[in-house]
Formats: C-alpha cells, structure tokens, sequence
C-alpha cells in the first residue's frame, strides 16, 4: 500500500510542530516542555486519499456535505491531497512553513467540482502560539465561492468534564438535530454528542481541570466555530477512532461555513487564522 511522506518538523521560538504535506496538515503541536495539545487519533489512516484523523484537517472548498448537503468527499478534497511546500520561514520570534494548493493541482473532476480558479496559502507558524493562516485567492476569471474551516482536534483529559467559555449567547445550528437552531445558553459542558456550528468568531476557552490547563482559540476573519465529538455511539461507526479515544478528544475548529460561505471575485482574496495557546489552570 502507498504511504505519506514523513511529516516535517517546524521547530519554533516557544513550540514544535509537524506537518505533513498530506492536506496540509499540522499533525502535532506542543509548546516547549509541555504535553501534547492537539489529539491524534492511534488508528487513524495514513495513506493517500484518506483523511488524518486528527491535528488540524483543511476543510475546503466545502465543509462536510458543503451547503447543497451533497457533496463528496466530506469536507472537501484539500484534506487529501498533497499540498507543495513553498517557503519555509524564519521570522523573530516564530519559524513556520508555508504550503500551497491550486486549481492545477487537481484532478479534471475536481477542478469541475469547483467551479472556479484558486490559489490556497497555508502557513503555519510556531512562537509561543500557534498561528494557523489559511489565505484563498480566486485567480480565475469568474466568482469564487467557497467554504472552509480548520478542524482543530484538541487533546482533552475527559471531554465531559471541560467547560468551553465564550460561546454564550451565541447562535448555532445543531446538525444533530437537521441544523435546529439554538441559542448558547451558559457555558458549554459537553454532555452528549455534539455537533454545532456556531455563529460566533469571538475566543473561545477550553478549561480542562484534568490536564489542569486552558486552551484558547482566537481567530481572525472567521464567522463560525464549530464544536463537535461524537460520543460513544457515533464513535463506534468511525474506524479511525481508536476504543475509548472520543473522551479525549474536542473539535474547536474556526472557519466560514453555510451562511457564512465565502464569495470572491476575479482577483480578490480572503484570509482568515487561528491561534492556539496553552495556559495554566
Ligand atoms: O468524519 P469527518 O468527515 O472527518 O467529519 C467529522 C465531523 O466533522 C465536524 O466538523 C462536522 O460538523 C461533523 O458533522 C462531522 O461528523
């Protein structure tokens, strides 16, 4: 069976992550001396074509069955295919890697499926944060319209006992529920699988009082979070998730999706980033 490449080692001023080409997907990352912050799943696939199951997938140009609630692979192509590496940086206080993936880079039918011209720009950079910066341009001659989302998996001790801060008040469509819509009432414990998409760009905080740190989320340019883990049962039907692994798991992930897609004319572009820190409880 085909494999990936090795992931790549982005060694920072403060973190270390790694990175495969594979999606552009950032596999690890740990501030210096510190545990693990992102989750990885110990059966997840590792071969062309499939998704990782774990660290932070690209979702582009849609996110899961994108806004049509047909299309295929789920969340779109940019997390399987091979992204090229274009400039590997090294900046005062953060060393980072930056990958490209554009409309040559697919296949016929992919390119059809589309239905415009791209360039896609990932960098990811290490300080004491992690600085995830995914810039999409539309170079073709007719608008570009797109969703995307960065699926951050965060590494929990037990989701059930984490209280996500920052989301009160706030709209979201529950996909559980055919994207019911709700308000946030309160802060969220988890209790039950969960699925939302959040209209909401504000921070979002993770204390997580068995790992006894926070985890913060601060993001740029991006209109939705999405919370999801799918609990026991759902995870049962997910090869790719190791026995028992769900509990440690929590998707806190940033992006523009269903109202909050994407529209670009001939030569506009739109950037949006994620930053991840750790703090002591
Ligand atoms: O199994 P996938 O394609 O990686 O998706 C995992 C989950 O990703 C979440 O972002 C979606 O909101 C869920 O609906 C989906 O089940």
């Amino acid at each position: 069976m085909a494999t990936l490449d090795p992931d790549l080692t982005v060694n920072g001023t403060g973190s270390t992550a790694t990175v495969s080409t594979h999606g552009a997907h950032v596999t690890g990352w740990a501030p210096d001396g510190a545990e693990p912050v992102l989750w990885m799943s110990s059966t997840t696939r590792r071969e062309p074509g499939a998704p990782i199951r774990g660290g932070v997938p690209i979702c582009f140009p849609w996110f899961g069955p994108g806004v049509s609630g047909d299309r295929s692979p789920s969340h779109g192509f940019a997390r399987v295919l091979p992204w090229r590496v274009v400039d590997a940086e090294d900046t005062a206080g953060s060393s980072g890697i930056v990958l490209e993936l554009g409309s040559p880079d697919l296949s016929d039918e992919d390119r059809a499926a589309v239905g415009g011209e791209f360039t896609a720009r990932y960098s990811v950079d290490c300080g004491e944060d992690l600085l995830l910066t995914l810039t999409v341009t539309n170079v073709g001659e007719t608008p570009f319209t797109f969703e995307e989302a960065l699926h951050t998996y965060l590494r929990v001790g037990d989701v059930r006992q984490v209280q996500i801060e920052g989301l009160e008040d706030t709209v979201y469509a529950d996909k559980t529920q055919g994207g019911a819509e709700h308000e946030q009432q309160g802060e969220l414990t988890l209790t039950e699988e969960t699925d939302r998409v959040y209209r909401s760009g504000g921070k979002v905080t993770v204390v997580d009082p068995v790992l006894g740190r926070r985890l913060v989320v601060t993001k740029k340019d991006s209109a939705s979070t999405i919370v999801w883990n799918p609990f026991p049962d759902k995870a049962a039907t997910l090869s790719d998730i190791g026995d028992g692994e769900w509990q440690t798991l929590l998707c806190v992930e940033g992006g523009n999706v269903l109202d909050e897609t994407i529209g670009l004319a001939p030569g506009e572009s739109h950037s949006m980033s994620y930053r991840l820190s750790v703090e002591p409880l």
